[in-house]
């Protein structure tokens, strides 16, 4: 499972968590302007927006997991599985390999807008990166400062959707996932009413109260409504610090601890990492799950003029700090 959210202070911050029962391996990546990247049927693209996510290296090349670019684009992919089907080649339109729809998009959009526009010309095919990595179900979430979209790929179509909500879980499709908020219309912060009967003197006998309802498990379905609740309802100041911090905190609230998602025999699936990327400063703060210390890689302290990427393994040991 994963879940990936947005949120609008002075900046823009955009992230998510990798749950799964093991990691790919991967590392914080930073793609610099002049690094050619070759696609999989549109050739070498020599200069681009710069680039900075999580990605899985492959020999040098970066299988993005999310990133942004160096205009304020963020986009990120999560599990879509059995849902997802991606597209024949075409001579219509111009193809992208799913592999490589994060850095296709990045590179070349600055906006939701043109990532739209960008969306209505290209074909997502599904060919596989190579046989040890074989074609990822996903589906994504696109955003900036000013607006927030969904790409399905599904056998009945192409779809990209609004996402008012600026959240995103695995199933079922986003359309979906938006009509089940329905049922918590009533869930508030504030505390409620007595509602029930006026027969009854029922006693508001703890605070937190509004939101009783919303849902605690795992299920995707029911991070969705409470990650958009506490997204939704989240009050921060505007600083770095503050920004970056009330993000985890959104995130925290769907975080996965070992032993509560029991995957196959003795495999649990855990938040492997979390991560908030400053999205107008190009900064990829990030968590893992043995070292919740914030710990951030920035793009512009790397050469962007460069040909080539640069990648960060994530620090995992917790760094204790003592205060006596
Ligand atoms: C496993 C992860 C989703 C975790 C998740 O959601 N787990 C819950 C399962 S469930 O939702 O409950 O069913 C996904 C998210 C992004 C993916 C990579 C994207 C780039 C690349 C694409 C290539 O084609 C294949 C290799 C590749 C490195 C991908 C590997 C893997 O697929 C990644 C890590």
């Amino acid at each position: 499972m994963c879940t990936a959210a947005t949120y609008l202070t002075k900046d823009f911050y955009m992230g998510r968590t990798l749950d799964y029962e093991f990691s790919y391996g991967e590392e914080i990546a930073v793609m610099p302007r002049n690094y050619p990247i070759h696609f999989h049927y549109a050739g070498v693209l020599k200069q681009h927006y710069a680039m900075i996510g999580m990605a899985h290296m492959a020999d040098g090349y970066p299988l993005y997991y999310d990133a942004a670019n160096e205009k304020g684009l963020g986009m990120a992919g999560l599990n879509f599985v059995g849902n997802a089907a991606y597209a024949e080649e075409t001579k219509e339109k111009e193809n992208v390999a799913q592999y490589e729809f994060i850095p296709w998009i990045l590179s070349r959009c600055a906006t939701v807008e043109e990532a739209k526009a960008a969306l209505g010309k290209m074909n997502l095919t599904g060919i596989s990166f190579s046989d040890q990595l074989p074609s990822a179900q996903l589906h994504w979430i696109i955003a900036d400062k000013n607006g927030c979209i969904v790409v399905e790929s599904m056998k009945d179509g192409f779809h990209v959707y609004d996402n008012p909500a600026g959240v995103l879980t695995n199933n079922p499709p986003f359309p979906q996932q938006m009509f089940l908020l329905n049922q918590y219309r009533n869930l508030s912060p504030k505390q409620p009413e007595n509602q029930f009967s006026k027969e009854l003197p029922l006693d508001m006998y703890s605070r937190g109260m509004g939101a009783l309802g919303l849902p605690g498990d795992l299920s995707s379905t029911s991070r969705f409504a409470r990650v958009a609740f506490t997204k939704l309802n989240s009050q921060s100041g505007d600083t770095e610090e503050e920004s970056v911090s009330q993000f985890f905190h959104i995130l925290g609230s769907v975080d996965q601890q070992r032993g509560c998602c029991e995957v196959a025999e003795g495999k649990y699936e855990i938040t492997i990492y979390t991560s908030c990327c400053n999205t107008s400063k190009g900064i990829y703060y990030y968590t893992t799950y043995e070292n919740p210390q914030i710990t951030a890689v920035s793009m512009h302290a790397e050469d962007l003029e460069g040909m080539e990427v640069v990648s960060y393994p994530m620090l995992q040991k917790t760094e204790i700090r003592y205060q006596n």
